[in-house]
């Protein structure tokens, strides 16, 4: 791939991403400092939490995007729609969701992007995250958005991402990996890294919140970077003290440590533990919340990702493609649990998905782990 291919792409994407981490951390704050309510959580069909920052990240994004490379050239699938959103007792909510975009949107200049000239109207807002109707497909360019995944660490005041990925004919091209509770590493203090992901369920302290880190990544360049996220109301320079990542050296299951979905209902939690103890792993998982599991893989602070969704449950590509993206680029292996390839040439879903998806520091972790799941499969109750 030329060096230059999707450069202004992956620029903007970062950008936009900060931007929403930003975002993000007010409505979080928000939340911790005040009793949730009922205009602040909706419960969504799946009984899954959907919170203003959603809507507001995803018309956040939807409109920069549009503005930038222009509407008519911009797909976007995403995870959230109008429907809620538009009914005439959701108006609150929807002036909530407009202050927001709004007062996000008026510090687009801060992040080196170009805002609306005048403040946006509730029809323009809906507009904007109902463009994001995109289904995606193995032809040509989609851009791939979850607003806030891990909505229950959002709301818990644990982890949570904002992930943002362009696929260009089936292929992940382009991934960002927004974690705004997240830190970057600091070579002399991983112990204490770790600590801050096993201590999901904790509220972190409020200058806790501001610690946060972007990812990022482009195909085929074998190099994925993080940056901290932007303080208070300093601006944001390219390439705002940019690191590179790398995957953990670890090979050794005896010291590699796995991490996994908080929610039991999200992935077999027991299954898991057949696989760790059968190839060897001693550490406990680290239960983390959202695609931050990816980041912490791509910056080392574990080795393994596993995930086994119950039978039936269709993973969606906008969970998983900014994280794959990443941990690749840094170094790292991630295939279906038969060892193949995501393939996201299908629309919203990994509509091929071999029993669950595996993501390691390493060929050797990986193979073993793989290995583990045929010689287990036939003996679970997956
Ligand atoms: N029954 C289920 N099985 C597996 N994954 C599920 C699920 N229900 C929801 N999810 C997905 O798991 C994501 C959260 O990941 P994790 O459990 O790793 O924190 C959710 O993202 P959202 O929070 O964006 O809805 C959702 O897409
Ligand atoms: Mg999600």
């Amino acid at each position: 791939m030329e060096k230059e291919k999707y450069s202004e792409e992956l620029n903007v994407a970062v950008r936009v991403v900060h931007m929403a981490c930003g975002l993000c951390q007010k409505v979080q704050k928000g939340l911790l400092g005040n009793a949730l309510d009922d205009d602040e959580v909706k419960s969504k069909d799946d009984d899954s939490l959907v919170t203003i920052a959603d809507w507001s990240v995803q018309a956040t994004v939807s409109w920069i995007l549009s503005n930038t490379f222009g509407s008519e050239n911009v797909s976007i699938v995403a995870e959230e729609d109008v429907q809620t959103l538009s009914k005439p007792e959701s108006a609150g909510l929807l002036g909530k969701v407009v202050s927001t975009v709004n007062e996000c949107l008026a510090q687009a200049s801060r992040y080196g992007l170009e805002g609306p000239d005048k403040t946006l109207g509730p029809s323009e807002i809906l507009e904007a995250i109902s463009r994001c109707n995109s289904n995606g497909g193995p032809l040509g360019r989609h851009w791939v958005l979850d607003p806030v995944d891990g909505t229950l660490g959002f709301v818990r005041g644990g982890q949570y991402a904002v992930a943002l990925a362009l696929i260009d004919n089936a292929e992940v091209v382009v991934g960002v990996l927004g974690c705004p509770n997240y830190h970057m590493k600091r070579d002399r203090h991983n112990k204490q890294q770790q600590n801050h992901i096993s201590s999901e369920v904790s509220v972190p302290s409020p200058d806790m919140l501001e610690e946060g880190c972007v990812m990022y990544s482009k195909k085929g360049t074998g190099e994925a970077w993080v940056q901290p996220t932007v303080y208070g109301d300093s601006k944001y320079e390219w390439p705002n003290f940019a690191k590179q990542v790398r995957v953990s050296p670890i090979d050794d299951p005896a010291l590699a440590t796995f991490c996994e979905p908080v929610e039991r209902a999200n992935s077999n939690h027991s299954f898991a533990a057949g696989l760790a103890s059968s190839v060897g792993l001693r550490n406990k998982p680290l239960r983390v919340y959202s695609m931050v599991k990816y980041a912490a893989i791509a910056q080392g602070d574990a080795e393994i990702f596993m995930k086994f969704a119950r039978a039936g449950y269709k993973e969606k590509i906008w969970d998983h493609a900014a994280g794959v993206l990443i941990v690749q680029e840094a170094g790292g292996v991630v295939t279906d649990a038969g060892g193949r390839s995501l393939d996201f040439s299908k629309g919203m879903y990994l509509e091929s998905l071999d029993r669950g998806i595996v993501a390691c520091s390493g060929t050797k972790l990986h193979e073993k782990l793989i290995g583990a799941v045929y010689a287990s499969w036939e003996s679970s109750s997956l």
